[in-house]
């Protein structure tokens, strides 16, 4: 998959993506309940009636900006992956992510940017989310993601991501439009 890529000289990045289900397991210890309404910081989950949700960011800013991502940034030297993604989500919406798991991983490479991105999924956080200079979250169910307004490519993988499968892939943009998709799932990410 990733033979043609440098990945070792690539600047490396991080992508996380927090699922709260219905079953009370995720938060921080406050009810999940509100008043349904959205882009309060809170899930809906745990009285029955919603599914699973996700949380994104509204970027404000860097790559991806105006597009609705899992939160994430680059790593920072002498960081791990997982520090970068746990130091990234509390910079950008203010949780604290307890049980990143790495489940994918894939070469993102355009026209002013390439990286290795690690893809994470989390269950559990502290916190609630808030909007900073950096990023708007806001709480979707999983079956009703913004998909107009994501990256392409992560429309191909983020529903894998989100039903608990890992993936691989390689990302090639020229002017904002995928030249090259590859996508594997049910494989180690690895690198
Ligand atoms: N959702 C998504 N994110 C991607 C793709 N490719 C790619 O590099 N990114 C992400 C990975 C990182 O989270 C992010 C890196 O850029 P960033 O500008 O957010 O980095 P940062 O938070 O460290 O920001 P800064 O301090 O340098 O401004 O871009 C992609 O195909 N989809």
């Amino acid at each position: 998959m990733f033979e043609e890529d440098p990945v070792d000289d690539l600047p490396a990045a991080t992508l996380c993506h927090l699922v709260d289900g219905d079953d009370g397991a995720a938060g921080d210890g406050q009810p999940d309940g509100d008043d349904g309404a959205a882009g309060d910081g809170q899930p809906d989950g745990d009285d029955g009636a919603a599914g699973d949700e996700t949380l994104l960011i509204h970027k404000k800013r860097g790559v991806g900006s105006d597009q609705w991502v899992g939160p994430g940034g680059k790593v920072e030297p002498g960081e791990t992956v997982r520090e970068c993604v746990v130091r990234e989500v509390r910079e950008e919406v203010g949780i604290d992510v307890l049980d990143p798991e790495k489940v994918g991983v894939f070469v993102y490479r355009s026209d002013d940017w390439d990286a290795v991105v690690h893809v994470f999924r989390a269950t559990e956080y502290a916190g609630t989310p808030e909007e900073t200079e950096e990023a708007d979250p806001r709480w979707f169910p999983v079956d009703d993601l913004p998909l107009d307004e994501m990256w392409q490519t992560d429309r191909e993988w983020l529903p894998h991501v989100l039903d608990g499968e890992t993936f691989r892939g390689r990302f090639v943009y020229s002017d904002a439009e995928p030249q090259e998709v590859r996508i594997e799932t049910g494989v180690a990410p690895s690198l």
